[in-house]
């Protein structure tokens, strides 16, 4: 009898979950929404006639329990670093410079290319391919665990797709409010007469620290891998080819997220990024250049705070007046 309702517990979990990515990671449903609905209210009748068989991996059990008292703290086993930044044309050419000098001459080296994204760095650690933590940057060393809170964010995977993931394999990212979202906040809060955000970062920053993950699972937050950490097995060889082969395991990346032969190339891309700016539907405070090849960054290593091997290149600072807007803890 069991098997019989695993069997359909466990076929709904994996139309819901094909389905979900399709709309949420793919953006391009094949679902109508109230076909999609019909499906989700039937794996919840069916999980309610037998909770024992509710795994937490379900795409049921995505709005969390009850609110947390407080966040407990985690302990990143890689730190979480930030980045060096360059301000114009001549720091980037200094970051090559320093970069090639620690490097036999003349290796050619490629670069990874990717919006930075201004949101938050979050940590997820899927162990069995199944999410079981997640965590902010904190101060690189330690974070808060707001497992429940990223597990309401629709397009991060409960379970990763596909085969070949490593055992434990920690994805990183950032969670960021999109623009539309923002705005559709805002103008919501202030019909309800309630406080709004200065900006989608702070907006971003707000929800992940509710304690209660059901206020959290109604912000429209989203999520885009940068990077891996932990990873039992290692796999890729170029930082463009994981973040593809983290996409192929159904893990979200922006679209923009580029590799290119030279600083030309980068200056170009930074150039064009810059152009397109205000049309992205998010936002962004510049690129982000990587050292593309794995095996070349790990020579490189790391300064105090940042990699040699990575650099943020900004935009300059707009004209806008910054709220001091303080993120209260809820
Ligand atoms: N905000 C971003 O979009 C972003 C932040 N960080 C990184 O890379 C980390 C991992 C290796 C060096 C720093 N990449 C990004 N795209």
């Amino acid at each position: 009898m069991t098997t019989d309702i695993q069997q359909q517990l466990s076929e709904l979990q994996e139309q819901l979950n094909y389905h979900g990515h399709l709309y949420y990671v793919e953006d391009n449903p094949e679902l109508p929404d109230a076909e999609y609905d019909r499906m989700m209210q039937q794996l919840l009748a069916l999980e309610a006639e037998y909770p024992e068989l509710i795994s937490s991996d379900s795409p049921s059990q995505r709005v969390g329990g009850k609110p947390l008292s407080a966040f407990s703290q985690v302990q990143h086993e890689i730190p979480m670093l930030s980045l060096d930044n360059a301000f114009d044309d001549e720091d980037l050419d200094g970051f090559e410079k320093r970069l090639k000098d620690r490097l036999t001459a003349n290796t050619t080296v490629n670069y990874s290319c990717e919006p930075k994204l201004d949101g938050l760095a979050v940590s997820l650690m899927y162990e069995n391919g199944v999410l079981v933590q997640a965590a902010t940057r904190g101060d690189g060393t330690t974070g808060e665990n707001i497992t429940q809170n990223v597990r309401t964010i629709r397009n991060v995977p409960l379970r990763l797709q596909g085969s070949g993931w490593p055992q434990r394999l920690e994805v990183r990212g950032e969670v960021f409010m999109p623009k539309l979202g923002f705005e559709k906040l805002n103008q919501t809060n202030e019909k309800k007469g309630e406080k709004t955000f200065a900006n989608p970062r702070n907006a971003a920053a707000g929800s992940l620290r509710q304690l209660d993950s059901k206020i959290t699972a109604t912000r429209p937050l989203s999520f885009y891998a940068y990077s891996v950490g932990v990873m039992s097995d290692s796999f890729g060889d170029s930082h463009v080819g994981r973040l593809e082969q983290l996409k192929e395991w159904g893990v979200p990346l922006s679209s923009e997220v580029k590799r290119v032969e030279n600083l030309e190339e980068v200056k170009a891309y930074y150039q064009d990024i810059s152009n397109r700016r205000e049309a992205l539907p998010y936002e962004i405070d510049g690129v982000v250049i990587k050292v593309d090849d794995v095996a070349t960054q790990e020579r490189l290593g790391f300064v105090a705070r940042a990699p040699r091997w990575a650099i943020a290149y900004k935009f300059p600072a707009q004209e806008e007046i910054t709220l001091l807007e303080d993120v209260e803890f809820q």
